[in-house]
């Protein structure tokens, strides 16, 4: 069977893993997989696992491993035949061996961007809470000012985004990412980029990117087999 290609990226809140994995799954036809997306789809289906996932984004919490598991390993043992890049789990050692233990990865990218830029990025960004569509006023504005592109229903600024949280929220990635960093690294398939500007440093992973997987025009292809 052709090989498939399976990435995932990491990097602290507003790094542009959002940003930079929609480019990469326009650009290489893989799935995105949002765990964040993911969490809301199973909110608003009222499954069991986001009944219990609700309860501890409703109180600002990460969602238990167990949880997390529960909720993404299936889908992930379900796409065998695509290939797939994550946003948003592995979020801690846990995960990412429990990971480890149901597929292996051929790529991890991980955005290394300076504490300035991510305040300045976050104190700017604007979600559409129900679909987690997000914008940047500066960057990428939404057509009509406070309103989603989409369903035109009214954009907020999350509590978590404002510079109080933020400190804390960064603090909190470096602890929990780096023993997962060190993990990639000694597979050799972390691949890490450092800037300040999305624009600049996706050449850089577009490059890299076009030596692993075939590029495609088509933006909803599922699986990319690999030569
Ligand atoms: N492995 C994960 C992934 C997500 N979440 C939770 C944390 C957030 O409250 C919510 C939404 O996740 P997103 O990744 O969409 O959003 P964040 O705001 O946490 O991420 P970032 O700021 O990095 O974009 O799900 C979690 O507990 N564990
Ligand atoms: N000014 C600016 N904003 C950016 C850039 N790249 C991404 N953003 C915005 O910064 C915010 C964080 O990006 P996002 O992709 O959500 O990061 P994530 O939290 O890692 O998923 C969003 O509002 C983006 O629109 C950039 O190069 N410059």
């Amino acid at each position: 069977m052709a090989k498939l290609f399976r990435a995932v990226i990491m990097g602290p809140p507003g790094s542009g893993k959002g940003t930079i994995s929609e480019r990469i799954a326009q650009r290489f036809g893989l799935t995105r997989l949002s765990s964040g997306d993911f969490i809301r789809e199973n909110i608003a289906a009222n499954t069991d696992a986001g009944v219990l996932a609700k309860t501890y984004i409703e109180r600002g919490l990460l969602v238990p491993d167990h949880v997390m598991t529960r909720l993404l390993l299936p889908r992930l043992e379900e796409m065998t035949r695509h290939s797939w890049l994550m946003d948003g789990f592995p979020r801690t050692l846990a995960q990412a061996e429990a990971l480890n233990s149901t597929c292996d990865l051929d790529l991890v990218i991980s955005l290394n961007i300076p504490y300035e830029t991510l305040k300045e990025r976050l104190s700017d960004r604007w979600i559409h809470p129900a679909s987690g569509r997000v914008y940047n006023m500066g960057f990428n504005p939404p057509h009509v000012q406070g309103r989603d592109d989409i369903s035109g229903e009214p954009l907020i600024q999350q509590d978590d985004d404002k510079p109080e949280a933020l400190v804390a929220r960064l603090r909190h990635y470096k602890d929990v990412a780096k023993p997962i960093i060190d993990l990639y690294k000694s597979k050799g398939i972390l691949h890490t980029f450092s800037g300040t500007e999305t624009d600049r440093i996706w050449p850089y992973i577009n490059s890299l990117l076009s030596t692993k997987i075939p590029s495609t025009s088509q933006t909803d292809t599922q699986c990319i087999p690999m030569p």
